[in-house]
């Protein structure tokens, strides 16, 4: 049963429950599932006690190797849906041992061959032991190069000291994130291979724990032990972890429950968020972890419902796109243009000469006419006459122009001038010059009155969806994203210049607290100043709230960056001219040398920026 749907909300969350090893799957199903709420399990798949060495010397057996069950027992859909296999938490690829070692590689490769034919969506890998992780990688490596769609979460603790000065040979881990960072590094970022983070009684900072939301995590473990203890005697989680846990709501990030019952609840009481007894009414005895799952239930109920603009981007999340659209159905957008008309206007003309002064307004690239009606309803606002050009180039949205003059009753306002405005020969000057030619870094027409940002981020999904087409062409694009599993790792900064020629050197420290990151690339964003202190913006600690027309927009790197704790990452971006066209180059040159992205506009994919006659 799944812990519910957010009002509005697709996806519906997941909560499972780590097992002991049972060989009677359908009773471990029908314990965990049916009876106590669990939506799957996170179940071994063979008998801890089997290691191939042994198996060897008495051999002459079936030949089966001791798995929990045959696959008959549970449907194929069951074993899908509901199951999830925990390699078996004894291997150990980097052990001195070789016997040892050997075992285990032979182990993992049995299990996740097993949980393929199983048809399993996902397998939980241990924790790589000690601070080696070098063979387990290989071999998992291999495992990814053959697997059908199987998920393999690399079991990761959520840990960070503060005290950098801690022995990292004493087998303490100073940041897990490393640990995670050298074994996807090993297995060349492989879009299979995520997280399952295990979820301790402390936390790191609120930085670092900032950088998982970059990262593919898909579980977040927790364990009895990390709860405390309400005024009631149900187990409950402190405010940070409370925090975290909406947070992976929010990420679609699945919890998983782990451990033994370690609070004794009081008789005969009801559970805080449910109204079942401690028995059912058969007699049947409760799930000693029940409480634990209704207590994260009772976490993911109470989250306030989306906003309905989130609720609309939902689907848009983490997706590339292609820029390039006009939202006419952004009331805040032009909302905002009409107050800067209002200010514009009552500049120009004072309130004893409103009726006497007639001001010439042209809106540039008037498109279907939204601004053209945004400038008549300020002039109407504020009791001022005005005279407007609507120059626009694309005949389609012309013969819209024409309609809504007519339909409106406009003609002796409105005069419309089908043509492209750099080749108008202007019959009088404007006193007002209304433009709307931003994209989401500022400048898909070279618009002159916008300020571009930058800043680092944590992307991966984005950039393994880059990686997909396994070419430079998509990792030299830039692409509209609403960016949601991303990490931001510093503050934007704005690469500001006057020409049509750009170019900006930009240093960014990553936070020491944050601990190192990986940067996948870089968002843009734009803020533009309409008029006075009206602005609009997407960068995000300024971005005009509730307006949906402008995404951020992503520049890939082809090869990720890693940038060490309070470090700091120097980039270059080139905003280069030709006769014909206008394109963004990039490149990192601290702490590495990437190459410089995109030269000569060579990978340009129909915009970044574009062509200079481009039409749409
Ligand atoms: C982002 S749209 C904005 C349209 C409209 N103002 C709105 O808010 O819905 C930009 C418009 O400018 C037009 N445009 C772009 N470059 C132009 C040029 N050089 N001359 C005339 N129109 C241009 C495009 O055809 C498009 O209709």
């Amino acid at each position: 049963m799944p812990l519910g749907e957010r009002s509005g909300d697709k996806e519906s969350r997941y909560c499972g429950v780590e097992t002991e090893f049972n060989d009677d799957m359908p009773q471990l199903l029908s314990h965990n599932l049916a009876s106590a709420g669990f939506d799957f399990v996170v179940a071994t798949l063979m008998d801890p006690a089997y290691r191939p060495s042994l198996m060897q010397k008495d051999s002459g057996g079936s030949g089966a190797l001791p798995f929990a069950g045959s696959d008959l027992v549970l449907s194929p859909s069951q074993w899908s849906s509901h199951v999830v296999g925990k390699i078996s938490s004894w291997i150990d690829l980097d052990s001195d041992d070789e016997i040892l070692r050997m075992d285990s590689e032979t182990t993992l490769k049995q299990e996740i061959a097993w949980a393929s034919h199983l048809s399993l969506q996902a397998c939980l890998l241990p924790t790589p032991k000690g601070t080696s992780c070098a063979n387990y990688a290989r071999c998992v490596n291999q495992i990814l190069q053959g697997l059908n769609n199987m998920q393999l979460w690399l079991r990761i603790p959520l840990l960070k000291t503060d005290d950098d000065s801690m022995d990292v040979d004493s087998n303490n881990l100073v940041d897990s994130w490393e640990l995670w960072n050298s074994f996807r590094m090993l297995c060349e970022h492989h879009s299979q291979l995520s997280i399952a983070l295990d979820v301790l009684s402390s936390l790191p900072s609120a930085n670092s724990l900032g950088r998982w939301f970059g990262e593919s995590v898909r579980a977040a473990i927790i364990n009895t032990d990390s709860f405390l203890t309400n005024a009631r005697g149900y187990p409950c989680l402190s405010k940070r972890h409370q925090k975290l846990i909406t947070g992976f709501f929010n990420h679609a990030i699945q919890i998983v429950i782990s451990g033994k019952q370690v609070h004794s609840l009081p008789k005969g009481t009801t559970d805080l968020a449910s109204n079942h007894n401690d028995s059912s009414s058969d007699g049947v005895q409760r799930h000693p972890l029940r409480p634990y799952l209704d207590y994260v239930g009772y976490l993911y109920q109470r989250m306030d419902p989306l906003p309905e603009q989130e609720r609309f981007e939902l689907g848009y999340r983490d997706f590339l796109q292609s820029p390039l659209q006009t939202f006419e159905k952004d009331a805040v957008k032009y909302i905002q243009y009409q107050r800067a008309i209002c200010k514009a206007l009552q500049d120009r003309v004072p309130d004893e000469k409103a009726s006497m002064i007639t001001t010439v307004l042209m809106v540039v690239g008037a498109g279907r006419g939204p601004l053209v009606r945004a400038s008549l309803q300020a002039a109407e606002e504020t009791g001022r006459k005005l005279k407007v050009f609507a120059v626009e180039k694309n005949p389609n949205a012309v013969v819209t122009l024409h309609s809504l003059v007519k339909i409106e009753g406009w003609e002796n306002i409105v005069t419309i001038i089908s043509c492209d405005m750099r080749h108008w020969d202007a019959p009088e000057k404007a006193d007002i010059l209304v433009s709307e030619l931003l994209g989401s870094f500022g400048d898909n027409e070279l618009s002159p009155e916008y300020t571009s940002f930058i800043q680092p981020v944590t992307a991966s999904k984005l950039y393994n969806d880059v990686k997909l087409h396994k070419d430079v062409v998509h990792f030299e694009t830039a692409y509209v994203v609403k960016l949601h599993n991303v990490a931001r790792l510093a503050p934007t900064q704005p690469p500001t210049m006057k020409s049509n020629q750009r170019y900006k050197k930009l240093q960014f420290e990553i936070p020491s607290d944050t601990g190192s990151a990986m940067v996948h690339g870089f968002a843009g964003y734009f803020d533009a100043t309409l008029y006075k202190d009206v602005h609009l913006g997407i960068e995000p600690s300024t971005a005009t709230p509730n307006m949906f027309s402008w995404f951020a927009i992503f520049f890939p790197l082809r090869t990720p960056v890693f940038v060490c704790a309070g470090s700091s990452l120097e980039v270059h971006f080139w905003r280069c001219c030709g006769p014909t066209k206008v394109w963004y180059e990039w490149g990192v040159t601290s702490p590495c040398l990437s190459p410089i992205h995109n030269s000569n506009g060579r990978s340009l994919l129909g915009w970044a920026v574009g062509f200079l006659d481009s039409t749409y």
